[in-house]
C-alpha cells in the first residue's frame, strides 16, 4: 500500500465534526471539516511533524481510530501537549485498508527508524527529587504520553537511596526496553550504578536509560533534549518512546579501593562546593548554582589537591573543530542514532588500564588550582556549559580546570564561551587522579557528595547507553573559524 495515496476519514466522538487523515512522507495531515449543518463549507488543516506523532491505532470490531501526538511547547506554557482524538471511521472504506493503513503509519514511524514501538519501561520516580514535583510531573504529564503511545510500564517510586540501585540490580533484562527516571541525575547515577553491579553487567548497560527532568540539576536532560526543551517532561517523555539507544562513554571511579561508576561530571573545589553546599537550598531549584557560585567567587578558596592528567589533547582549537566535523557528520547522514539491536554482549565489566602508581606520560598540576570539573556532556545545569567540546563516545574525558580570575571564567557560562577564557585549561583525556593536600574539601561526583580522599577515574569508550532522537549532544557550539 502507498501510505500517501489513502485518505481516512473520521467522525470525532468529542465534537461530532469530521476528520480527513492523510500520512505523506512530510508530516501527518488532519483536516478539520468544520461546516454546520446547511452551511458553508469551512476547513482547517494542520500538520503534525512525524517525530510528535505518538500513535495511530485502529479497532476494527468498533471502526474506531486514535490518533495521539504532542502538540509542541507554547512559549507560556510550561510543557507541550498531548492530543489525543479518537472516532469512528466514516464511508465505506474496508477494515482491512484501514488496519493496513494504521499499521503502515506506525512502521514507518518506529521501525523503519530502528526504533521499537511501544516500549516496555521500567519509571523509577523520586517523589523528593528537586523542589519535590516528580510525583506529580509523572502523574499529570509524562504517563499520559508514554500511555498513549502504547508503552508498557512498571512504574517504582523510590523509597530510599539505593532503592533503584537494588531494583535494576537483578533486573529480568529481557522484560525491560527501557529505563526511564523521573528524577535529577542523582538517580541515573544510581540506576547505571545498579547496571554495573548486575550479574550480566555488559547486557544490563546496554539498557538504554533516559531522564524525565525533576531534580535540581537536570544535566543529562538538556544534554539529551536541549536547552529550549531541556525541562519540558512531555518532550522528554518523547524522547523516551522515539529516541534511539546512543552509546556513551562512562567513567571508573576508583577510589579506596572500591570501584564506581559516573556518567557527568566529578567536580572538586568551587564547583564541588557549589553543589554541594548549597543542598540546603534545594528549593531555590537551579537557582542554588548560581547563588553558590557568587558565594565562591566572594570567598576565593583554592582546592588542596595534586591533579594528574594522562592527557590526549590540549588544543582547544583542535577539539572545537573535531566536535564541528562530528556533528556535522551526523547531520549529513541522517541516520542520527544506532538501531536498537536485541543482539545483546554479555560479559564482565572493562578491567581498569591504569594502575594507581603508573606515571608514564601522566602531566601532574601541582600549582594551587581553584576548581576541577571533569566530565562529559556540554550542559552541567541551565546556566552552565562545562564541556562545549564533549562528545558522548570519543572515548575522552573532559577536565577544565582554573587557577584563578574565575569572575571571567564565569561570563559566557550559558553558551560555552568560558571555553576559550585563556585562563580556563581545558584538557581531553584517557584517564586523571586526585590527590588530596588536606582533609578538609568536597568531591561531587554526578551530583552527589564523595568523601575527599584521593581517588582515579579512568574513560571505558560506550560503556552506557541512553536514548537520543538526534545521536549527539543538543548544544550549539562552533569552533573560532566557524565563527568569522
Ligand atoms: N524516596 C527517597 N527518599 C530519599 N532519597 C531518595 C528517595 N528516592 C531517591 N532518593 C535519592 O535521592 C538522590 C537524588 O535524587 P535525584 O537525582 O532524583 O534528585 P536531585 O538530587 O534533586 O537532582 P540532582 O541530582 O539533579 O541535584 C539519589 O541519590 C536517590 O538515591
Amino acid at each position: 500500500m502507498i501510505l500517501s495515496d489513502t485518505r481516512v476519514a473520521v467522525r470525532l466522538d468529542s465534537s461530532h465534526h469530521n476528520l480527513t487523515l492523510h500520512y505523506t512522507e512530510k508530516a501527518f495531515y488532519i483536516l478539520h471539516d468544520l461546516r454546520k449543518a446547511g452551511g458553508p463549507r469551512h476547513t482547517r488543516t494542520h500538520d503534525i511533524l512525524h517525530h510528535n506523532l505518538l500513535r495511530v491505532a485502529f479497532d476494527s470490531t468498533t471502526r474506531s481510530l486514535t490518533v495521539s501526538y504532542l502538540k509542541p511547547k507554547k512559549k507560556n506554557k510550561p510543557h507541550a501537549s498531548l492530543v489525543v482524538l479518537t472516532g469512528v471511521v466514516q464511508g465505506n472504506v474496508s477494515n482491512e485498508v484501514v488496519s493496513t493503513w494504521a499499521e503502515g503509519v506506525m512502521k514507518s514511524l518506529y521501525e523503519d527508524h530502528g526504533v521499537l514501538r511501544c516500549r516496555r519501561l521500567l519509571v523509577f520516580v523520586n517523589p523528593h527529587g528537586g523542589v519535590g514535583k516528580g510525583e506529580k510531573i509523572f502523574e499529570k504529564v509524562v504517563e499520559p504520553v508514554l500511555l498513549a503511545a502504547g508503552c508498557d510500564l512498571t512504574v517504582v517510586r523510590t523509597t530510599h537511596h539505593g532503592h533503584a540501585f537494588d531494583y535494576v540490580k537483578d533486573l529480568e533484562l529481557d522484560k525491560v526496553d527501557a529505563i526511564a527516571t523521573v528524577s535529577g541525575d542523582g538517580l541515573i547515577h544510581e540506576v547505571l550504578n545498579g547496571l554495573a553491579q548486575h550479574a550480566d553487567p555488559m547486557s544490563a548497560l546496554r539498557i538504554p536509560v533516559a531522564p524525565i527532568p525533576a531534580g535540581s540539576g537536570n544535566g543529562l536532560a538538556l544534554n539529551l533534549i536541549g536547552i529550549k526543551h531541556g525541562f519540558d517532561s512531555a518532550s522528554a517523555a518523547l524522547n523516551i518512546v522515539k529516541g534511539r539507544p546512543m552509546k556513551t562513554d562512562l567513567f571508573s571511579i576508583t577510589q579506596g579501593g572500591k570501584r564506581s561508576f559516573s556518567f557527568m561530571s566529578q567536580s572538586l573545589g568551587l564547583m564541588a562546593d557549589l553543589d554541594l553546599d548549597t543542598e540546603h537550598l534545594r528549593w531555590m531549584g537551579d537557582t542554588r548554582f548560581i547563588y553558590g557560585m557568587l558565594r565562591g567567587i566572594v570567598t576565593f578558596n583554592p582546592a588542596p589537591i595534586q591533579l594528574s592528567i594522562k592527557v590526549a589533547e590540549d588544543n582547544k582549537d583542535v577539539m572545537a573543530e573535531t566536535l564541528f566535523t562530528r556533528v556535522q557528520e551526523k547531520l549529513s547522514s541522517g541516520k542520527e542514532a544506532a538501531e536498537e539491536s536485541s543482539v545483546r554482549e554479555s560479559g564482565a565489566l572493562p578491567t581498569l588500564k591504569y594502575l594507581p602508581d603508573d606515571n608514564e606520560d601522566w602531566t601532574v598540576i601541582e600549582d594551587p588550582i581553584l576548581f576541577v570539573y571533569a566530565g562529559q556532556g556540554p550542559y552541567v545545569g541551565r546556566d552552565y556549559m562545562a564541556f562545549p567540546v564533549s562528545l558522548p563516545d570519543d572515548g575522552m574525558i573532559d577536565i577544565a580546570t582554573s587557577r584563578g580570575e574565575i569572575v571571567s571564567a564565569i561570563s559566557g557560562a550559558e553558551t560555552g564561551e568560558n571555553f576559550w577564557f585563556p585562563k580556563l585549561q581545558y584538557y581531553k583525556a584517557q584517564a586523571y587522579r586526585v590527590k588530596p593536600l588536606s582533609t578538609k574539601g568536597n568531591l561531587s561526583i554526578d551530583g552527589e557528595r564523595f568523601p575527599f580522599e584521593e581517588f582515579q577515574v579512568e574513560v571505558h569508550p560506550r560503556l552506557g547507553t541512553f536514548l537520543s532522537c538526534y545521536g549527539r549532544y543538543v548544544a550549539d557550539f562552533s569552533p573560532r573559524t566557524a565563527k568569522k
